[in-house]
């Protein structure tokens, strides 16, 4: 079989393509466009986010993780391929301790009995200077109102995102608001949008509608971002189980303002990529 291996992943239906750019080097330095046709659910493979394991660059880590939206834009973070990314280092090293370095820092991962992936997301940021915001405002009460949806907390986890709350999540219109609000020129970098409502003690409904992507299955980020948003808020105790459309993710916002996200990882299945979509012809 010729072409480019890859493995298809997800987190809670958070899907990716993950290529091993430490193997095959025609996957490093994808450009945007490339990356986007992969990506495409029609005439490419089809994913979330587009991710490549490269070698580390940082003596301490054990891989580097380079993340591409669906839109083929790179970004900074994403905690539900992280967890794929730590599964396959970890079976690789044969270790329950793996570091994997992003452009915004290094994450430790840990694997657990069950099967499922802790990861330190790292410090999360809540200055309106590195959300980022477009204006100095209180990142607990962001001025903005759309729909049924008002007075966002910006929480950044290496990435932007927006946290609404709600009184029932499945009932605003995410499809429709969430474009709107990515784009606002409240984000400069535009923003992941979370809907969230409590739908119990320490337990939060979430949906989301995801910068680069649309509406996802679950967003890893996020649900770091609903944790700390709803502390912030104090709706909830620091420990929290976020209930995404795909299914929980666990949530602890530590006192040194690290956050530790715990969820399950999935392997699909295994193929190879026509060089077609690399532009080999
Ligand atoms: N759409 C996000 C990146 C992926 C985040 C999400 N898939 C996760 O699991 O954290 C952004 O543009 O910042």
């Amino acid at each position: 079989m010729n072409g480019i291996p890859f493995v298809k992943m997800h987190g809670l239906g958070n899907d990716f393509v993950v290529f091993d750019g430490r193997r095959d080097p025609a996957v490093l330095d994808l450009d945007n466009a490339t990356a986007a046709r992969i990506a495409d659910r029609k005439t490419g493979v089809g994913c979330d986010q587009l991710i490549v394991i490269e070698p580390a660059r940082d003596g301490l880590a054990d891989a580097f993780m380079r993340i591409r939206n669906n839109d083929g834009g790179e970004v900074e973070a994403c905690g539900n391929a992280t967890r794929c990314v730590a599964k396959v280092v970890m079976g690789e090293l044969g270790r329950k301790e793996v570091i994997i370095e992003t452009v915004v820092g290094l994450l430790d991962a840990n694997g657990l009995a069950d099967g499922r992936v802790t990861v330190d997301m790292g410090q999360v940021k809540l200055d309106w200077r590195d959300i980022p915001l477009g204006q100095a405002v209180d990142t607990n009460h962001i001025p903005l109102s759309l729909g049924g949806l008002s007075d966002a907390v910006g929480v950044n986890v290496g990435n932007p995102h927006a946290v609404f709350f709600v009184d029932d999540a499945e009932l605003i219109d995410i499809e429709k608001l969430g474009p709107v609000l990515e784009h606002h020129e409240m984000f400069p970098e535009r923003a992941n949008i979370e809907v969230c409502s409590i739908i119990g003690e320490n337990r939060i409904r979430m949906r989301v509608w995801e910068r680069g992507v649309g509406v996802t299955r679950a967003c890893g980020t996020g649900a770091c971002a609903v944790g700390v948003a709803a502390v912030r808020r104090g709706l909830t105790g620091r420990k929290t189980e976020i209930v995404l459309d795909g299914g929980v993710l666990g949530i602890e916002w530590l006192l040194d303002d690290h956050v530790l996200m715990t969820g399950p990882v999935a392997t699909s299945f295994s193929g190879f990529l026509d060089g077609s979509l690399l532009g080999q012809h």
